[in-house]
């Protein structure tokens, strides 16, 4: 094909490329639109503002009608874009973390609520649970399970003492890195990380980095905060973390184990619809007897619900009993989870439903990788 001809076969598809993006500029207008009545209509009628459910609903039916070649991925990240630009039209979503900025957590709920939410960084999870408590946050993210540590006790804890709803999930990858203002490992002195972090780590740091006095810090983001003022300290934490206080990727991926992920949770004071594929988070008690558990157990068999964890935590109010924290398949709504719930509370001596919300597949975690970065610095 000569020049010319290339020239004008790009020029063309360039023209159509514009074309379709004029009509959905005008789509998206008319959407935003669309978005601000219905905000002025809550308004009006004392309805919340925030509904998670209605998006999770549509995120759902739009996965379904795709066509391709648009992948599943990248339209939830378009959609979560677009939500965040409606709800800034009616409002702004305020959403608590556990902090400083630039922690995992705060990852998970940028990946959940999108670059337009305000992120509120909070110093201890009692904090994070007030914030949405006394009503300073729309929504708060913890941390509550690791897939090679397994349970966060505080959350647990504070699940059980408070009165929360769950009203999403959402599995992200842990990818740590050894990072430091320093530009070589053999001058480091220090190394500043997170306990869990340098358990995640234990085997590389034991392998390169012997020579080096280990401080506890209480996040990454705290980790990479310190390496940032000692010039012979070195953090574990995420590339975000790493960008944002302004230090050089030593070593990258340095966690022993690959595939190590962390499940988050969305928590708030409001109801999730059922969307078709939910999950259903509880925690309960059984008495000091043969069986007791087994006969728990048997509500969620017997009304063929799948459960996807179990967990036994020891009762902080009544010691060496314990609580057990259980998620399963479907929605309270559901015929079957209704059905095995009351068979449930027959058979327990205390019951608490933390919430219905939309399933995530733990095998597609949200990655947060080094492209995303740029992105992250216009937006953030
Ligand atoms: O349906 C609503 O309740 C809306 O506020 C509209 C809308 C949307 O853009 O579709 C706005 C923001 C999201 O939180 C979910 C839904």
């Amino acid at each position: 094909m000569g020049e010319m001809i290339v020239e004008d076969r790009l020029t063309a598809l360039r023209e159509a490329i514009d074309e379709v993006d004029t009509e959905l500029l005008k789509l998206l207008n008319k959407r935003m639109e669309l978005a601000c009545e219905v905000g002025r209509f809550k308004a009006e009628k004392g309805v919340p503002l925030f509904h998670p459910g209605r998006e999770e609903l549509i995120f759902e039916r739009l996965t379904k009608a795709n066509p391709g070649p648009i992948a599943a991925e990248s339209l939830r990240a378009i959609y979560r874009e677009i939500f965040a630009a409606s709800r800034l039209l009616q409002y702004v979503l305020q959403v608590a973390y556990l902090g400083p900025e630039w922690t995992y957590s705060h990852l998970a709920a940028l990946s959940l609520y999108g670059h337009s939410a305000r992120y509120i960084p909070c110093s201890t999870l009692e904090d994070v649970f007030e914030a949405v408590l006394k009503g300073k946050v729309h929504v708060a993210v913890i941390p509550i399970e690791n897939s090679l540590q397994g349970g966060v006790g505080r959350s647990m804890d504070l699940l059980y003492e408070s009165e929360m709803r769950v009203v999403g999930e959402c599995y992200l990858e842990i990818a740590h890195n050894l990072c430091s203002t320093s530009s070589s490992i053999a001058d480091l002195k220090h190394l500043y990380a997170h306990p869990q972090a340098i358990e995640q780590c234990r085997r590389w740091i034991l392998g390169n980095l012997r020579h080096v006095e280990i401080y506890e810090s209480t996040s990454t983001a705290q980790a990479a905060q310190m390496a940032k003022k000692d010039p012979i300290g070195a953090a574990i934490c995420n590339l975000y973390a790493a960008h944002h206080y302004g230090l050089n990727i030593l070593a990258d991926r340095i966690e022993d184990q690959a595939g190590n992920t962390t499940r988050f949770l969305a928590l708030s004071s409001q109801l999730n619809p059922p969307t078709g594929s939910d999950k259903t988070s509880l925690l309960f008690a059984v008495s000091d007897q043969p069986g007791a558990l087994h006969a728990a157990l048997e509500a969620f068999s017997d009304a063929h619900v799948n459960m996807t964890r179990i967990e036994s935590r020891p009762n902080r109010l009544f010691p060496w009993q314990y609580l057990f924290y259980a998620d399963i398949e479907g929605h309270v709504e559901d015929e079957n989870v209704h059905k095995a719930l009351d068979e449930l509370r027959t058979k327990v001596t205390f019951l608490k439903v933390l919430g219905s919300y939309p399933k995530r597949d733990p095998k597609l975690p949200i990655r947060f990788e080094k492209e995303k970065l740029r992105q992250s610095d216009r937006q953030g």
